[in-house]
């Protein structure tokens, strides 16, 4: 069915042991089929937890999760649909990554060598090298790409970009609005404002195992504030425009802060030569910022 979710979870409970932490109190959760969701909080929040629940590694005290209308627990067949990369990812330090991607490559139905040789190089990754002897960033390469390579119509992923630097952030980025673009549904703990700024569509906020918001990228983004550098060919004159604060003219240079629509602004500097005008991508970081404050701060 065209309108089940990739992922449901309704009064999601998890436990760890008897009387021990209540890691999820009810989480109630849906991702729709081809979206890039990012699911954040603080550490602690329970992330993790939910991801080992959707992959079935671990199971929930009570409540509901299906993945693609089915019950992992009782859907082994959902794992050749599931791209994972899980927070810890570990691998056979004896076995070289070809070795490793040849493997699961087999396991998922079989990988083209050429889509892994691809992959590799546009990573920069050399297969040849025992994992063992791979740094953290080269196995967290490793990792990504295991998940991606077969293109499973759900990736599931625990802080993919943890150890990787700015350059392969970037390719991960490149990744996942691939996957998009393929119609797969992404699902991403991350506590990378940027790259989930930059793929998602949706950001769900965990804390202490309850969502406490959910909210569309674009919507975020029209409500945050965007900084506005403006060059005239003149001193900067005093505008009068809405949404604009925090205004600071040096010389032929005004730059303010703008909330909402740029409509009012324009308007106003149409009046005037501008000879250059910088609106820099807001930063949803700050939004974010007071569901990340820990209890009792
Ligand atoms: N195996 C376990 N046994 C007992 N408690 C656990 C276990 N795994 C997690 N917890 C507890 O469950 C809670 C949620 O942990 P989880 O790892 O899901 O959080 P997270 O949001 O992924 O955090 P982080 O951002 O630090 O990775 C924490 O209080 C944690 O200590």
């Amino acid at each position: 069915m065209a309108d089940t979710p990739a992922i449901q979870t309704e009064a999601l409970v998890k436990r760890y042991g008897r009387g021990g932490t209540t890691a999820l109190k009810g989480l109630d959760l849906t991702v729709s089929p081809g979206e890039v969701f990012g699911f954040l909080g603080p550490n602690g929040a329970g992330k993790s937890t939910t991801i080992r629940i959707l992959v079935d590694l671990i199971r929930p005290t009570s409540g509901v999760v299906r993945v693609f209308g089915v019950e992992p627990r009782s859907a082994p067949e959902l794992r050749g649909k599931i791209g994972y990369l899980a927070g810890d990812f570990m691998a056979n330090g004896r076995q070289t990554g070809r070795e490793l991607l040849t493997y699961l490559g087999a396991l998922r139905g079989g990988v083209p060598t050429q889509r892994i040789d691809q992959l590799a190089s546009d990573w920069d990754l050399d297969l040849s090298k025992r994992i063992g002897s791979l740094s953290k960033g080269n196995r967290q390469k490793l990792g990504v790409l295991q998940a991606f390579m077969h293109r499973p119509p759900l990736l599931i992923l625990d802080e993919p970009t943890s150890g990787l630097d700015p350059f392969l952030q970037r390719q991960f980025v490149a990744l996942v609005r691939q996957a998009a673009a393929n119609g797969q549904t992404v699902f991403m703990s991350s506590h990378v404002m940027s790259e989930v700024q930059q793929t998602c569509d949706r950001v769900g906020v965990i804390r202490s195992g309850s969502l406490v918001a959910v909210e569309h990228v674009d919507d975020l983004r029209k409500r945050a504030l965007r900084q506005i550098e403006v060059h005239f060919n003149s001193d900067a004159p005093t505008l009068d425009a809405g949404g604009i604060s925090d205004v600071v003219v040096d010389g032929r240079v005004l730059r303010c802060k703008l909330s909402g629509d740029a409509d009012g602004l324009v308007k106003a500097l149409a009046q005037h030569h501008v000879v250059d005008l910088i609106s820099e991508e807001p930063e949803l970081e700050e939004l974010f910022f007071t569901y990340y404050q820990h209890e009792g701060a």
